[in-house]
Parts: C-alpha cells; structure tokens; sequence
C-alpha cells in the first residue's frame, strides 16, 4: 500500500478515515455545514416533537397525562433549542462529539418516556420511532458510531418501555423489536455508504489540491529559474550592465526607433587606459573590481534611457538615444572627468584611471548599428593613438 493509499484509506466499519490526522482535516472541513444543519435539524424537530402536543390533547383532553406530557415535551424543546444555540456557539464535531450526542439523547428519551403516558397510541409511536431512527442516522449530522449508539438506545429503551408499559404479547415485541432492528440496519449501511463516499470525494479533491500546489510550486520554481537563466543571458555577469549579446538586441530596436521617428542617435566606445598595467600591477581580482567600478561611473554619469553594454574585455559600448553630437560629446566628456576623479580605496588609493572615449552618431536612414560600432571603434583607437584620456567624435575632428 502506497503512501498516499495509507493517509486516504477508511475504515470498513466506521466509515472513518484510519488516519487520524486525516480524519480531523475532514471534521474540520466540515465544520461550518455540520453547525449550520444541526442547528436547523434541532429547530424542525423541536417544532414537530412540540407539534405533537395537539395530538395529545386529542387523545387524552386536559388529564394529568396531557399534563404531565406536556412537561415533557416542554423540556425535551428547551433542552432541544438550548442544545441548538449551544452547537452553533461550540458545535462542529472535531472536538466537540459529546455536544451533538446530546440532543439525540435528550429525544430519545422523551420518546421513550411517551409510552407510559400514552400507550393507546402505540402504532403512531412506533412510526414516529422508525422516522426518528432514519432522522439519527440521515438527518441529523453524526458520526456514524454516534448516530448507531443513539438510536439503538432507542431501539432498545423504546422496546423495554412497551414491554413494560403496554400490554402487547410477547410475538408483537419480538416484532416490534425485528422492526426497529431493520430499521437500524438500513440506516447504519445507509450512512456507512454516505461517509465512505463523502471521504472519498474529500480525499480526492484534497488530492487534487496537493497536485495543484505542486504544479504551482513547480511553476514558481521555472519562473525563478527562467528569470536567473534571463538574467545570465542579459546581464555581464562581473559589471552587470548589458551583455553584448543583449546590448547589440536592444540597440538595434533604439536605433531603428530613432530612424523612424527622425530622432538622432549617437554610441559611445569606452576603453579603460593602460588595462593591461592594472591588472599586471595589481591583480585581476582588483582589474576586475575596477571594471565594475568604471561601469557604475558610466550608469552614473549617463541618463537612464542610455544603454550600457560591456563588448570585451575592458571595452564598454553605450547606445544614447535621443541625443545629437554636440549633447553626446558633452555626455562623453562628463564620464571621462567622472573615470579621472575616482578615488578607490586602500591600497588603490593612489591609482588614477582614464578611459577613452570614441562617439559615432547615425547617419540617416541607411545606417546600421554594426558601421556606426566600427566608426565609433575607430574613434576610439584614433584617441588612443593620440594619447588616450580622451573623447574622440566621428566625422567633426572634434577632440578633447
Ligand atoms: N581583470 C580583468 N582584466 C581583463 C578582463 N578582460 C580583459 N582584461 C585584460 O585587459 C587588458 C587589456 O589590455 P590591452 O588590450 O593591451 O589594453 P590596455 O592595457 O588597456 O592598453 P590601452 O587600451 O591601449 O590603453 C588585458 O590584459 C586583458 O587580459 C577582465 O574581465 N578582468
């Protein structure tokens, strides 16, 4: 037996989850609806049981008998609609079994206690005893082994009461007593069936809940997944700006954006100067630490809507939408003077850094990313050539 076989399996007898954990889920499931109906069961019946009253003063007139069951059937209701208040306060059987118990208990003495006082009528009173024992089992809502306890304690206090109080022979008590058996035995199989089916519908559906989480969990966990995937893709994994990958994707769409809409378009190429002696002097740990250092100068330095990528090494691309020669020099400039005024700490505090800077702006419709990247390149190695730390512009000789 599985596991899951094991936590869902119920009982022959009882109709009751074996597992007692799983049995409390489903008393617990059913709380609210076992209060809402056994309140409104112990309202009807104390309304029928109270309405049989008339039948007795039809019967027995204002005697001491009519009276006396009248006092009965008083306190039977009152106990009936105490008992209503108090299972809709404290009711719900997970805990509170005995509560609901009650009332079933406090009926079928008062039936029991009819006999003496009416014994006349005995036909209506078995009947209303087989419906009463359908109502235990059917009606009201309890658990099986409660609802067979009570109305065999009535089947058998109902019997005792006639064999004692009315004069019937001893074959009409056995058949009496054959009569109240049947009935106990289609109600016990009765509700046996209902519990198992109910149980088996909860365990299902409880079933289904616990897939459904996984599912959801599992979805969760794809999405993290894909997000992290995503991130590796989009994301330099040491600067954290743009991949060139991903620089190159959302480039294309600024750029083509900018050529529709007749907007200008300027790149930056970054190149940090003399690399190569930081890291040789320093270590490529702290060659690395500074590459981060330059790419949080550059998202510094340039506006939100500029895309920073890294294409290599210590080389560093920006797309600047929106923005013409004169703005993306100014732009340039400004990071490059950002680059010289950083002051790293410890033993990097001597170090002084300088980038430089190649701008290529697009040239009308016909232009692509990949020739404005070479112009910008060339730019870039233009500025190197002449000295470095410095902003170089295609096409205007402007340098700085
Ligand atoms: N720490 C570190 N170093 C890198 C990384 N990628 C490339 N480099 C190093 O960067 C250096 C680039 O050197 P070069 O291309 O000769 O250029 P440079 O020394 O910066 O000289 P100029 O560009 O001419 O000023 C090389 O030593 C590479 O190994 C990186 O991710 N981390």
């Amino acid at each position: 037996m599985s596991q899951q076989q094991r936590q869902y399996a119920i009982h022959w007898l009882t109709g009751q989850f074996l597992n007692s954990n799983q049995e409390s889920l489903y008393r617990d499931a059913i709380k609210t609806r076992v209060r809402f109906e056994s309140r409104l069961v112990l309202l009807l019946v104390s309304l029928v049981f109270a309405m049989f009253g008339i039948t007795d003063y039809n019967l027995l007139g204002l005697t001491r008998e009519y009276y006396l069951l009248l006092t009965l059937r008083l306190i039977v209701v009152i106990s009936c609609l105490a008992l209503a208040f108090a299972v809709g306060r404290w009711g719900g059987y997970s805990r509170n079994v005995w509560l609901h118990a009650l009332p079933l208990c406090i009926l079928a003495t008062g039936i029991m206690l009819i006999v003496p006082l009416r014994p006349d009528s005995l036909l209506t009173q078995i009947t209303a005893v087989v419906v009463t024992i359908m109502g235990f089992y059917f009606l009201i809502p309890a658990p099986l082994a409660m609802a067979a306890i009570t109305s065999l304690y009535l089947s058998i206090g109902f019997v005792t009461s006639v064999e004692l109080f009315a004069e019937v022979s001893l074959a009409d008590t056995v058949r009496l007593s054959l009569l109240l058996f049947m009935a106990n035995i289609v109600g016990y199989f009765g509700l046996l069936r209902i519990e198992f089916l109910q149980r088996k519908q909860f365990a299902l559906l409880q079933h289904e809940r616990e897939q459904n989480n996984d599912l959801l969990e599992e979805i969760k966990r794809r999405k993290s997944l894909e997000a992290q995937l995503r991130m590796v893709a989009e994301k330099d994994g040491l600067t954290g700006v743009d991949s060139r990958n991903h620089f190159m994707k959302r480039s294309e769409a600024l750029l083509e954006r900018a050529q529709v809409e007749n907007t200008p378009f300027c790149l930056f190429m970054i190149d940090v100067d003399h690399f190569k002696r930081i890291n040789d002097t320093w270590g490529h740990t702290r060659g690395d630490f500074i590459l981060t250092k330059i790419a949080e100068v550059c998202a510094q330095s340039l506006r939100p809507t500029d895309v920073i990528g890294r294409f290599g090494g210590e080389e560093f691309v920006v797309a600047l939408p929106h923005t013409g020669p004169s703005d993306a020099q100014a732009a340039a400039e400004r990071l490059k003077k950002n680059v010289e005024a950083l002051v790293l700490a410890d033993e990097l505090s001597e170090l002084r850094l300088s980038v430089t800077i190649g701008i290529a702006a697009a040239h009308g419709e016909d232009d692509n990313l990949d020739s404005i990247i070479t112009r910008a390149d060339n730019m870039l190695y233009e500025g190197k050539r002449d000295g470095r730390n410095r902003v170089v512009m295609c096409g205007e000789g402007m340098t700085s």
